[in-house]
């Protein structure tokens, strides 16, 4: 299979060097903005800024310049890129008549339009054959080899099976799903989840608190999508319980990264730019929170990142904020 990857960021270089050390011999083309971060890769064989110590299968091939190349003979089409950018590149691959199906990676809501990813999709490139890869999967351990399971998510029942074709191998396991919302709802909100934790644990609060977030976080999260249409069962899932575990607890998470810091006393921005890398959560947590309210959805725990994000809230007032809470019935 020709499979292109769209975006040479920790977690697009991640798959693109899974695909290309699969068993079957996909042919695959990993495409990078950034011309002069292009030639490094093509030349070390190994994308250091993002993946550091992980080497190139020899038959990845790396191209920047216009995308339309690397992508027009695919047979996948792999969104490698953040939230941030869903929209242009999709409208993009619209424009040219991309005929491939398209999957994207990112996890989170577009800030402006409070959409999900389904959502962009549908009103900006509503003719693409779409899909989505989700799951616990930190970029460094995939691109290592380590045991992964991933869910591919699409209405579109080809478009799962091209999914599964192209990346469920040795290391890999690759479950469809056609409860695209639950997955989508899943990867937005755990990202959000991880910042509280991280917060949390930064503040040694304690493992029962930790428990506690993720426990009544995975209660949020499950709320939200079910009223967006996504099935209670997918929240139990991979995409769900097993993103939100990973990324909650999970050192190698940018997000728990946050609240680690924010616990530190260092300001958003300070934290922000420590990563190098996107954090989604940071991004999405408002629009994630607006979608809720606007739903009539509890989400406190969400409602607190906000809080804490937007400078509202010092960590020890979210805190109090989360325990002062009138009690209430677990289900
Ligand atoms: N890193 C991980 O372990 C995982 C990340 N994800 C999700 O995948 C998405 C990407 O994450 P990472 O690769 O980790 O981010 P990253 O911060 O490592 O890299 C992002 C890459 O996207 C590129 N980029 C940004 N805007 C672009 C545009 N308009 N056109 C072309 N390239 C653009 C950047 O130059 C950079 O190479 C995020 O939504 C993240 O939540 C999902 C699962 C695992
Ligand atoms: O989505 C991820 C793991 O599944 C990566 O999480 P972070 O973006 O918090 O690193």
């Amino acid at each position: 299979m020709r499979i292109c990857v769209l975006g040479a960021g920790a977690w697009g270089t991640a798959l693109a060097i899974s695909a290309a050390a699969h068993p079957a011999g996909h042919r695959v083309v990993l495409w990078g903005r950034d011309a002069a971060q292009v030639e490094d890769m093509a030349r070390s064989r190994a994308n250091p800024r993002y993946l550091a110590g992980v080497a190139f299968p020899p038959s990845l091939l790396l191209l920047s310049g216009d995308a339309r190349v690397a992508w027009r003979d695919a047979d996948l089409v792999v969104l490698g890129t953040p939230m941030s950018a869903l929209r242009a590149q999709l409208a993009a691959l619209a424009a040219a008549a991309c005929a491939a199906p398209v999957a994207w990676l990112c996890k989170g809501v577009e800030p402006a339009s409070g959409f999900f990813p389904h959502e962009v999709q549908a009103e900006a490139a509503p003719q693409l054959r779409a899909g989505l890869l989700s799951g616990p999967s930190f970029a460094l351990e995939v691109a290592q080899a380590q045991p992964t399971a991933l869910v591919a998510a699409s209405a579109d029942a080809e478009v799962r099976e091209r999914l599964v074709a192209a990346f469920h191998g040795p290391a890999l396991r690759v479950y469809g799903n056609d409860d695209v919302t639950g997955v989508e709802v899943g990867g937005a909100v755990k990202n959000v989840l991880a910042i509280a934790t991280g917060l949390a644990d930064g503040l040694a609060l304690g493992l029962n608190a930790r428990a506690a977030l993720i426990t009544r976080g995975l209660a949020e999260m499950t709320r939200l999508g079910i009223a967006l249409g996504g099935r209670a069962e997918t929240f139990m899932g991979l995409s769900g319980l097993g993103d939100l575990v990973l990324t909650a607890t999970g050192h190698l998470s940018r997000n728990r990264r946050v609240g680690l810091l924010l616990a530190e006393g260092r300001t958003l921005d300070e934290a922000v730019r420590s990563l190098g890398h996107v954090a989604e959560g940071v991004n999405c947590a408002r629009a994630v929170v607006q979608r809720a309210r606007q739903l009539g959805v509890e989400m406190p725990i969400a409602e607190a990142v906000v809080g804490l994000l937007d400078g509202c809230l010092q960590p020890a007032q979210a805190v109090a904020a989360l325990m002062g809470r009138e009690p209430t019935q677990e289900v």
